[in-house]
């Protein structure tokens, strides 16, 4: 199913971590025909502005990388919005591709989709199988809605759409704000905050004991070019490297690689979330595809790619 170079595709949120990583990725493989739209130019949350837009470019491809995205706090603190942005921004998408006919799809979910207590690693089949971790359990919903969604046009209308659930991801254009990211970069600014201030200690949100996979955002993009490529099937697929760390042992990691020595303590008001969630890769896997970053190298680039940013910002 190899597609060709010259068609155009659209990826939705092209300036976020993952949309910017697979705008890179089109590029290197030879696409020659990328669209994107920032958020202040199509707002997807408007279905008649979306249906416009999709109706002028004709997409053959469509990447759904657009999403209201946060860490386990900002997932915690606003669920209307997690529920409510989401469901909009995918709907609309699919909708308007549908509308046009677009012929490839991918639909970008999360591994938060899987029950709090799933079996590990968790396979794909461990869907709706029990209750969701609460603190994001409306934009898990939300993405449940989006493969349903997917399996539902290839069903009525025969489209070869897919959905792919990523693990936790991390790299460059990532979201460094410490009250809304992901663990990983809250890390990388907090080390390098306490590095350059001579803090005694960085304090981790929780126990420190929950478990998370970590997969480098260059790999997912590589990986979802791979499955526009070679995959067609209905059920949704896993994204991940098929190791876990506790969160205490990647910010031991973290602080190795920013130089920091000094102490990690705990915040026990803050929330673990789910105590473990690692995929079970082996579908992906089966048809040919494995990451090329480990932890330790992924996290050295992203800081580098960190302190850059700070050195242009100065
Ligand atoms: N980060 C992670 O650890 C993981 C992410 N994923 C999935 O990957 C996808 C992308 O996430 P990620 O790159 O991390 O998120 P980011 O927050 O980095 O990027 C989100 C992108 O979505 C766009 N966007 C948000 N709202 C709208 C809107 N209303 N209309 C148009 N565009 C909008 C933003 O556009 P703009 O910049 O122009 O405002 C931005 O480019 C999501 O589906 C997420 O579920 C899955 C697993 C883990
Ligand atoms: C990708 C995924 O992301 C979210 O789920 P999560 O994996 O729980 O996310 P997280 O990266 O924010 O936290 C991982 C762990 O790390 C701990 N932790 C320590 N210190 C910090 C810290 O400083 N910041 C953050 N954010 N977490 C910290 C934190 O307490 C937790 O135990 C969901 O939005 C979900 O919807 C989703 O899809």
């Amino acid at each position: 199913m190899v597609i060709d170079r010259r068609s155009p595709v659209y990826v939705a949120g092209h300036r976020g971590l993952v949309g910017s990583a697979i705008w890179r990725r089109l590029e290197r493989g030879g696409f020659t025909h990328l669209i994107g739209a920032t958020s202040a130019e199509l707002d997807l949350r408007d279905r008649a502005a979306t249906f416009t837009f999709l109706a002028e470019h004709r997409p053959a491809v469509v990447i759904d990388a657009a999403a209201r995205v946060g860490g386990i706090l900002a997932n915690r603190d606003h669920p209307t919005e997690f529920l409510s942005d989401n469901l909009r921004i995918q709907v609309n998408l699919m909708d308007a591709a549908l509308e046009v006919r677009t012929r490839r799809l991918l639909f970008l979910g999360s591994s938060c989709i899987y029950p709090k207590f799933a079996g590990q690693p968790i396979h794909e089949s461990s869907l709706l199988t029990g209750e969701l971790e609460p603190t994001n359990d409306a934009y898990a919903i939300a993405k449940i809605a989006g493969i349903m969604q997917v399996q539902a046009v290839r069903r009525q209308y025969g489209l070869p759409w897919i959905s792919a659930m990523p693990t936790n991801l991390y790299g460059p254009n990532d979201n460094f704000d410490l009250t809304s990211s992901h663990v990983l970069p809250a890390l990388i600014r907090r080390f390098h905050d306490a590095l350059q201030s001579d803090a005694p200690e960085v304090v981790l949100w929780g126990t420190g004991t929950p478990r998370r996979e970590f997969l480098h955002v260059d790999d997912l993009a590589d990986a979802c070019l791979f499955l526009l490529e070679n995959y067609d099937d209905p059920q949704t697929i896993n994204v991940g490297v098929g190791e876990d760390v506790t969160i205490r042992e990647l910010a031991e990691l973290v602080a190795r690689v920013v130089g920091y020595t000094g102490a990690i303590g705990n915040d026990l008001s803050k929330p673990d979330g789910t105590p473990r969630k690692l995929l079970d890769v082996s579908r992906l896997r089966a048809l040919g595809w494995k990451p090329a970053t480990d932890l330790e190298r992924g996290v050295a680039s992203t800081y580098a790619w960190y302190l850059e940013q700070l050195r242009g910002e100065a």
